[in-house]
């Protein structure tokens, strides 16, 4: 199987401070990937490191590229739609996706937005948090990836959407590519999940598959993750 990510010894501080150390990672290609962790673990700048817009020190490839322009091009992160005035509306977005992106497919996004019920005349501003979620999946999905991010694609959205919103996840990430999705609470993306990554600790405390939590350790995801912050939990091994 190929690699789709691989990070080695990955350090990053802000204002002096250390965020990440001695990061390890590798992912391969084809899985649906949790990244979890607490409040400020760390996940988000994870994902910025991956795609160069945080600069670490270590390596950092997608594929097999370190270049950060090789990993903008192979990797889809819509980063919160950071850098859009807020009376930007959904259409003018999208044709700014088409026009920046080679690899977006109008017709990919078309279909998300009419499965996700989103409204191309409205403005940025006037999106609840939910729909501006699923305004960022159905873009980051559109692109034609390797990698794909998805950063608490959940937050906001209320627990009927939130089964489209899983059902559109696995219906338009293709079979082989890679998808990195982070959450805090692991039960909301269980049944998506291949595998784990827990950001502890500054750093990529746990990487374990879902089969070899549930088979080999008997138990399920959310209980695993909930063991790893009890006293002496086992978030040492990857
Ligand atoms: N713009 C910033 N300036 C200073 N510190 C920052 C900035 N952004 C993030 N940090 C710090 O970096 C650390 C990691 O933050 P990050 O947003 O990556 O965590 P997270 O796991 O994504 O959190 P959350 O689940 O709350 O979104 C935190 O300690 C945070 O305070």
């Amino acid at each position: 199987m190929s690699t789709a990510l691989s990070i080695q010894n990955l350090n990053y501080k802000r204002n002096r401070q250390v965020i990440l150390h001695d990061g390890q990672l590798t992912l391969s290609t084809g899985k649906i990937v949790g990244l979890l962790g607490e409040n400020g673990a760390g996940k988000t700048t994870l994902m910025r490191l991956i795609t160069g817009n945080a600069q670490g020190q270590g390596v950092i490839k997608v594929g097999d590229s370190s270049d950060v322009m090789h990993r903008k091009q192979k990797t889809s992160f819509s980063d919160h739609l950071k850098g859009f005035d807020k009376s930007t509306k959904i259409n003018q977005v999208v044709k700014f996706y088409q026009t920046v992106y080679p690899d977006f497919s109008n017709d990919r996004y078309q279909e998300m937005a009419t499965f996700l019920q989103l409204d191309a005349s409205q403005k940025l501003t006037a999106l609840s948090k939910g729909t501006k979620e699923k305004l960022i999946i159905a873009l980051t999905l559109a692109r034609q990836t390797e990698l794909y991010l998805l950063d608490e694609p959940f937050s906001g959205i209320d627990s009927m959407s939130r089964k489209q919103v899983i059902s559109s996840i696995l219906k338009w990430t293709p079979d082989n590519a890679t998808l990195l999705i982070s959450d805090h609470y692991v039960h909301e993306i269980a049944s998506l999940l291949d595998e784990i990554v827990v950001v502890k600790d500054q750093t990529i405390a746990v990487h374990k598959g879902a089969d070899e939590i549930r088979d080999q350790l008997g138990v399920e995801i959310e209980d695993y993750y909930e063991s790893l912050y009890e006293v002496g939990g086992a978030a040492d091994d990857k």
